[in-house]
């Protein structure tokens, strides 16, 4: 092969071009499909990807310009990556580039540097070198600086550098360099023990230091640092240069991994006897591990069913066969718990990806896992691209959680790749959760139909360990509570539990249910919300008009000054920060003592695991928090769990918010009464009567989303039918209407061509139907406006690639009217 095909990184829209560049004979043997390179581009130096290898190239060979460096010994993306990389472009319609970005760390996004050098016999007059301050005595040292080094250190030499470059008297050449090198530490090698004692007689008596470093490093002859030998043999480091310069040691540079845990000790734990339900659990995910049969297994287990510790035995047998695998977890909530136990089970073969690393620790535990140090990678959502070559398993462990899909482009769902690089590898998925997503159900038990999860298989866990019950929940309707008197944010049951833990030492959850506050007008006497009458959603409150809004259909009513349902004057829309729960907390139970956690208090690099630890050793009563504590957390003492506003993120215009609301305060239930210690649940709602909140006290998932399921299926939604969204922006609502009107159009003319129906409800499967353009929820964003439509389609419908026909032929149009426009496949947030 002597031709590479290199898909360069220049942000432009016909990215997908590769072009090729000749394998110089020097560097043939390291150019492979996935390796980074640097490459001439015009008068550009770029960063390139190679996606393939030829004998011939497409253009005249002769104009072929050679591959100009190999950025990496090994490379950091495998045939098998760029495959998946291209497979994400089409299914998620983004520039390839942008798919195979995403799999680098951030270490790896190499940028073009500019260095200058003085041309061959430029002169400078004396006055010129005086006026320079310096500048010019450096670059005639004879080495090229970078252009970024000189305007640092000489602010303000930019005009004569670029005077100089247009005169010809310096040049500019231009290299690929990564944001982020290896971090080196000297590192001394003694000779041999008999070596060094010999040695000692043969040293000059007054150079007694010397003597004594070789005692040292006979006795401990094992390669060490220059800095600890220092300290250790109480010596300098020229000591250790003499010696060197004697030949008895070696110094070099040796790469340090930035180990995020080094601080931390993970005692060792043992495989658990497994319960008989958790082996029967295990044993088809462990035979089709063994068969490497390529399946993608549901694995439904209440809160505290023990899940965790079938995912560990799976990966433990995965291992054993000499194969990897990639552990998922929902972004950082619930990382300390679970990294501390896959650590204590599996040691320093687990290697830790997530964004609260730092991007040297980050990179290094990547580099861990390319060069084979590590089999198994924990991590977020991007830890699917883990650089694996022989993945045997993929779990994704709370797999309906929003954060697997990437709201930037690539807007990829980690769920999805997961399925398709597990094909690739003849891998197998494991998809756990108490609360499935209603499309995994649907494709565990039903069909799979339009999701794409067809065939997946389906295990319950139906019961925690060891017999423990689930926490009874009861419900307090806060409507109730005010009608009583009580205006407080604890009704009275609810204070009642918190004293009585209080005097028994045991510790609470709080959840404050913050998400989607202030969009909403809800009634405080009888608990009544403004909804849609086509689409089953909540009107969205818009200051500036003063009008409750669809956004899905564009439907649009005026703010009602008194309840339309009881008429009383308290409507409105409330909201509470956890500050102010804490507050109360304080003024209600005096010495209470409370861990906020939320967005604020988390901020910082490692805070979560702190407070977590804090609370772990009952050094608080209460933890109190957003979202981030309702899930994974495992406390033997928490024997309270209390849910402030349960039916706040109900309103949200989204017509997955029940679904969520049912998950989350399932979730959060299940933290309390997971050991010995009884648990109990207590919901403050002024919805007491929603089946996301009903259905939650009698843990009756399966009756939830049934009814849930009916519901999708009457409107076509996911997992009966799937969405496109398309969304608009710009400065003028005039320009995005007839944009977004022509969209719509051109849609639904190319469907209407391929003889594709637009009702959902009429018989006849495959149906595509286009909804607005209508005003995103998010109505305007950094003074742009924004609109958008939404495609709802299914069965034999390839709707990304019409969408993606009609935007070209929309291309110039587009182009001249400024009109922004980001396409998401498969949306998850309604923004
Ligand atoms: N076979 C077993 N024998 C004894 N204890 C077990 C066994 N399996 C799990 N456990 C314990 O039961 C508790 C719950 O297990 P785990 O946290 O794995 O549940 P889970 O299903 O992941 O829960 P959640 O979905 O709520 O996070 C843990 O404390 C765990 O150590
Ligand atoms: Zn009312
Ligand atoms: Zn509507």
């Amino acid at each position: 092969m002597t031709v590479a095909r290199v898909i360069v990184d220049v942000p432009s829209r016909d990215t997908d071009r590769t072009f090729d560049y000749l394998i110089p004979d020097r560097l043939s043997g390291w150019v492979e499909i996935g390796s980074r390179v640097a490459v001439p581009f015009g008068p550009r130096k770029l960063q390139g990807i190679v996606t393939g290898l030829a004998s011939d190239a497409e253009v005249e060979y002769a104009k072929l310009k050679p591959i100009e460096e190999v950025l990496d010994a090994i490379p950091p993306l495998s045939a098998e990556l760029v495959e998946l990389g291209v497979w994400i472009s089409k299914r998620w319609l983004c520039p390839l580039t942008v798919a195979l970005q995403a799999m680098l760390p951030s270490a790896l996004k190499g940028k073009s540097e500019k260095y200058l050098f003085p041309a061959a016999g430029a002169e400078w007059s004396d006055e010129e070198t005086a006026l320079s301050g310096g500048l010019l005595l450096a670059l005639n040292k004879g080495k090229p600086i970078k252009l970024t080094t000189l305007l640092q250190q000489y602010p303000d030499q930019g005009s004569s550098l670029k005077l100089w470059l247009s005169q010809g008297r310096l040049e500019e050449r231009q290299r690929v360099e990564d944001q982020l090198s290896v971090k080196t530490v000297q590192t001394v090698f003694p000779d041999l023990p008999e070596t060094l004692l010999q040695a000692i007689e043969h040293i000059p008596a007054r150079a007694n230091k010397q003597r004594e470093v070789l005692r040292y490093l006979a006795e401990n002859n094992d390669p060490i640092a220059v800095l600890k030998l220092t300290e250790a043999a109480g010596t300098t480091s020229s000591t250790i240069k003499s010696l060197a310069e004697r030949g008895l040691v070696e110094i070099r540079a040796v790469t340090e991994d930035r180990d995020p845990y080094a601080h931390r000790d993970f005692p060792a734990s043992a495989p658990m006897r497994l319960t008989p339900k958790q082996a029967a659990a295990l044993g088809p995910i462990r035979s089709a591990i063994d068969e490497s049969r390529c399946a993608t297994f549901l694995l439904h287990g209440v809160t505290g069913s023990g899940k965790t510790e079938v995912y560990l035995q799976a990966i433990q047998r995965c291992l054993e066969l000499g194969r990897e695998a990639i552990v998922l977890v929902p972004e950082i909530a619930l990382t300390p718990q679970m990294v501390e136990r896959f650590k204590s089970r599996f040691g320093s073969r687990v290697a830790v990806l997530h964004s609260r690393l730092s991007n040297g620790e980050r990179y290094d535990e990547w580099r861990k896992i390319r060069e084979g140090r590590a089999q198994v990678a924990v991590g977020a959502r991007s830890a699917v691209f883990a650089p694996f070559g022989k993945i045997g398993l993929i779990v994704i462990d709370e797999e309906h959680e929003t954060s697997y899909k990437q709201e930037e482009s690539p807007k990829y769902h980690a769920r999805d790749v997961a399925v398709e690089r597990a094909r690739l590898h003849d891998a197998v998925v494991v998809l756990g959760s108490a609360t499935p997503a209603l499309e995994t159900y649907e494709a565990a038990v039903y069909s799979g139909r339009e999701t794409g999860l067809r065939g997946t298989e389906y295990i319950a866990l139906p019961e925690r360990v060891a017999n423990r019950p689930l926490p009874g929940v009861s419900i307090v309707d806060m409507r109730e509570e005010l009608k009583l008197g009580n205006r407080a944010m604890f009704s009275r049951p609810l204070a009642d539990a918190i004293r009585n833990r209080l005097e028994k030492q045991e510790q609470i959850v709080l959840l404050l249910n913050r998400r989607g506050y202030a969009t909403f007008v809800m009634c405080r006497s009888c608990g009544y919300t403004a909804a849609c009458p086509h689409c089953e959603i909540s009107l969205t409150y818009h200051r500036g008009s003063q009008n409750l809004r669809c956004h899905y259909c564009g439907y649009s009513e005026a703010e009602p000054k008194t309840c339309p349902s009881c008429e009383s004057p308290h409507i409105r829309f409330f909201g509470t920060g956890t500050q102010k729960v804490e507050e109360s907390l304080a003024a209600t139970f005096p010495g209470i003592r409370v861990i906020r956690m939320d967005v604020d208090t988390t901020s910082e690099k490692g805070s979560h695991e702190k407070w977590l630890t804090e609370f772990r050793e009952r050094r608080a009563d209460v933890l109190l928090g957003t979202q981030m504590v309702a899930k994974g957390l495992d406390f033997p003492y928490v024997t309270l769990v209390g849910v402030l506003a349960a039916d706040a993120a109900l309103r949200l215009p989204d017509f997955r918010a029940s679904e969520r609301t049912f998950q989350l305060l399932t979730q959060v239930a299940g933290r309390a009464g997971r050991h010995e210690l009884p648990g109990e649940v207590i919901i403050q709602t002024y919805d007491p009567e929603h089946e996301s909140i009903t259905y939650v006290q009698g843990h009756d998932y399966n009756g939830f989303v049934e009814r849930a399921l009916v519901l999708r299926k009457q409107l076509g939604y996911p997992p009966y039918g799937r969405l496109l969204s398309v969304t608009f922006s710009h400065e003028s609502v005039p320009m995005l209407l007839s944009i977004g009107t022509s969209f719509a159009t051109g849609m639904r003319e190319k469907a209407a061509a391929l003889g594709i129906r637009k009702d959902f409800d009429m018989g006849g499967h495959t149906a595509l139907e286009v909804l607005g353009p209508v005003s995103s929820p998010i109505a305007r964003l950094k003074d742009r406006y924004r609109f958008q439509c939404m495609v709802k389609y299914r069965g034999d419908v390839d709707a990304s690639l019409l969408t993606s026909r009609v935007l070209e032929q929309m291309g110039d149009a587009v182009k001249r009217s400024g009109v922004q426009i980001s396409v998401d496949v498969d949306p998850q947030m309604m923004l």
